[in-house]
């Protein structure tokens, strides 16, 4: 997947976006940023308190004293509940637009079209999901509140200070975008650098999940020396990218401060000596010092956080191109039918008109596969696809079931177009992969996954139908029994009849079969086979085939051979042929007792 450089997307087009998120919760956001006020006063007011005590004390009144204590120890009463409120209700925004955010992220995951996915590594879109989205939502809260707040705060002190001395107050205020600006030389550097640290965190999750997840490979291999080089060498580069971000957050914050200092030096002076002449109280010294700093710091606090909006831009920069993908199937980059396709006996179950298609690999290569192919199932039929390794069986299943979109031409289940409308032809297909993917959960909620609606006798029957009844019911939970992540606490072909359990219970006029080739028992082989062939009674079955049991009695053999149909028909007509199927038959079946086929040979049907 191409990203597009963090360069390209500005923080103009970023920011209206992400404050979007913030639109349904806006009375909550304008109170926290009203609430703000709090935090204004208590800044302003620690230096007028001051202030106030020392001039007090100067006169000696008593009265005067006790006074300003019980005012002062009221309004920070107020004024802390105020800062609570503040902080509740931009936690509340900042953790449901995060919500949002993440939400919507996650279904756009789920929506565009699969080949992207498919090109990008899991921890990739978890760390997006996570870090990244955290990130950039967190940008609106240093934008909003923090850049927002420095500004207000700088305004309010300096009109505090011009009224006691204009000129020291504009000298104060003049240092500040000096910092400000010299900060900004670090930006483009920051943003580089943090977009690198992201897509390293990201390719470091992968790893790590990558290394977990194959934990049993890894042991048998004993390669945990040479995963361990291999973190520690990637978590080295992580490390070192890091350091560069320091030490450039490190020279952004000290220039800053370096320049500040000198010029709160120079006013402190030029303010002392006016209170040597007599001019301004003691009082009124200390709390112009401070205010200063309220008018200097803002600055210094902007830069640091527009430095920290850099960060986050390169986060959202990651985000955002996935967001800004086409959903699936919106992008029409094929021809529309002429007409609805058919089959000599009525309406095509499903039909492939002239499908080209090729794989774009991860690299942006492009390996053309399919070049107009063309099919037609009638409904009720059941298509056996055979041909040796890499001819297309798989890449030609996932078209059907629209996860991959032709280049050109166009594929029809029951007359509506799989790229038109996507949801409705879904939903006519059931496609029960080799390798049956199970959630962490319970037996019951794996199974009516495919029926969210179905009661429990429809979960139960299909059970039943799936010959997993059995075996569900000696399990100490039953239905309700924890199966653990992936399914890993039940055999390969018990997760197989979970499998197919939830296909009866989908129930959808067209199976896509990718049979099993994994060594089960012959007992639990036994068990699956009956399952399968009672799934695929009276529905319209493609199956990429693997038993010759099942290429025997499918209606028509379909034989791929590098993205071609290169020969089609009837088990005999096509040993007749004395093609490619008779050479792969001879190969594999006859040699094979059990008419399963050898996977481990050079050649196979799968
Ligand atoms: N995501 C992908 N990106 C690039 N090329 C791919 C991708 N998926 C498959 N291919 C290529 O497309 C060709 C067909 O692959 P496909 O998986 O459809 O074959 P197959 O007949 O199902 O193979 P097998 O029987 O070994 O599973 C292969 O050459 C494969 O390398």
């Amino acid at each position: 997947m191409k990203e597009k450089s963090p360069s390209t997307q500005s923080l103009r087009y970023i920011l209206p976006r992400l404050i979007s998120y913030s639109v349904p919760y806006r009375i909550g956001l304008i109170l926290a940023i009203l609430l703000l006020s709090a935090h204004l006063v208590m800044d302003i007011g620690f230096a007028v308190v001051q202030q106030v005590f020392i001039d007090t004390i100067n006169s000696s009144s008593m009265d005067s004293l006790k006074r300003a204590t019980v005012i002062c120890a009221i309004a920070c009463v107020i004024i802390i509940c105020c800062i609570m409120l503040q902080h509740y209700f931009r936690y509340v925004v900042q953790s449901r637009m995060s919500w949002d955010f993440r939400s919507r992220l996650f279904d756009k995951s789920h929506r565009i079209p699969f080949n992207h996915v498919q090109s990008m590594h899991s921890g990739d879109l978890t760390s997006r999901n996570n870090k990244d989205a955290g990130m950039a939502i967190g940008m609106i809260n240093s934008i909003v509140y923090d850049l927002g707040y420095n500004l207000l705060l700088c305004f309010v002190s300096f009109l505090y200070l011009a009224q006691m001395d204009v000129w020291i107050a504009l000298l104060a205020l003049g240092s500040g975008p000096i910092v400000f600006l010299s900060g900004r030389f670090f930006d483009r550097k920051l943003r580089k650098l943090s977009t690198e640290i992201y897509k390293k965190e990201a390719e470091l999750r992968g790893l790590l999940q990558e290394t977990l997840q194959g934990m049993k490979v890894v042991r048998a291999f004993a390669l945990e020396d040479v995963l361990l080089n291999r973190y520690v060498l990637e978590r080295e580069k992580l490390n070192q990218l890091q350091r560069k971000r320091t030490i450039i957050n490190g020279l952004l914050w000290q220039s800053s401060a370096f320049v500040n200092n000198l010029v709160l030096i120079t006013c402190a002076g030029l303010i002392a000596m006016s209170a040597i002449r007599g001019g301004t109280t003691t009082g009124e010294v200390l709390a112009f010092i401070i205010l200063m700093g309220r008018v200097q710091w803002p600055f210094v606090n902007m830069s640091q956080t527009w430095g920290g909006v850099q960060e986050a831009l390169g986060a959202a920069d990651r985000v955002f191109a996935i967001l800004e993908m086409p959903d699936e199937g919106a992008v029409k980059n094929y021809s529309e039918p002429t007409s609805t396709p058919e089959h000599s006996n009525g309406i095509a179950a499903l039909s492939l008109e002239n499908i080209h298609y090729t794989h774009q690999s991860l690299d942006g290569s492009e390996s053309p596969l399919f070049a107009g192919i063309h099919l037609n199932i009638a409904a009720g039929e059941t298509i056996a696809v055979v041909g040796p390794s890499g001819s297309g069986k798989t890449t030609l299943a996932r078209l059907c079931c629209g996860l991959y979109e032709p280049n050109i031409g166009i594929i029809s289940i029951y007359g509506k177009s799989v790229q038109d409308q996507l949801e409705e032809t879904r939903a006519m297909i059931t496609y029960v992969p080799q390798t049956p993917y199970l959630f962490s959960g319970t037996i019951r909620d794996n199974i009516a996954f495919s029926a969210s609606d179905a009661t429990e006798e429809e979960i139960h029957e299909a059970a039943r139908l799936a010959g997993a009844e059995d075996f569900i019911s000696k399990m100490p939970a039953g239905f309700d029994t924890l199966i653990g992540e992936h399914g890993s606490t039940l055999s390969g072909g018990q997760r197989q009849r979970i499998a197919i359990a939830r296909a009866f219970l989908r129930n959808a006029p067209l199976l896509l079969l990718d049979e099993a080739t994994s060594a089960l028992d012959n007992e639990s082989e036994r068990i699956v086979q009956q399952s399968l062939d009672l799934l695929m009674k009276d529905r319209t079955t493609v199956v990429i085939a693997h038993r010759l049991s099942t290429v025997r009695e499918a209606s028509r053999i379909i034989v791929l051979d590098q993205g071609r149909i290169i020969e089609e028909g009837s088990h005999e007509r096509l040993l007749e042929l004395n093609g490619l199927y008779a050479e792969l038959y001879n190969i594999q079946f006859r040699s094979s007792e059990d008419n399963v086929i050898d996977k481990a040979s050079t050649v196979s049907i799968i």
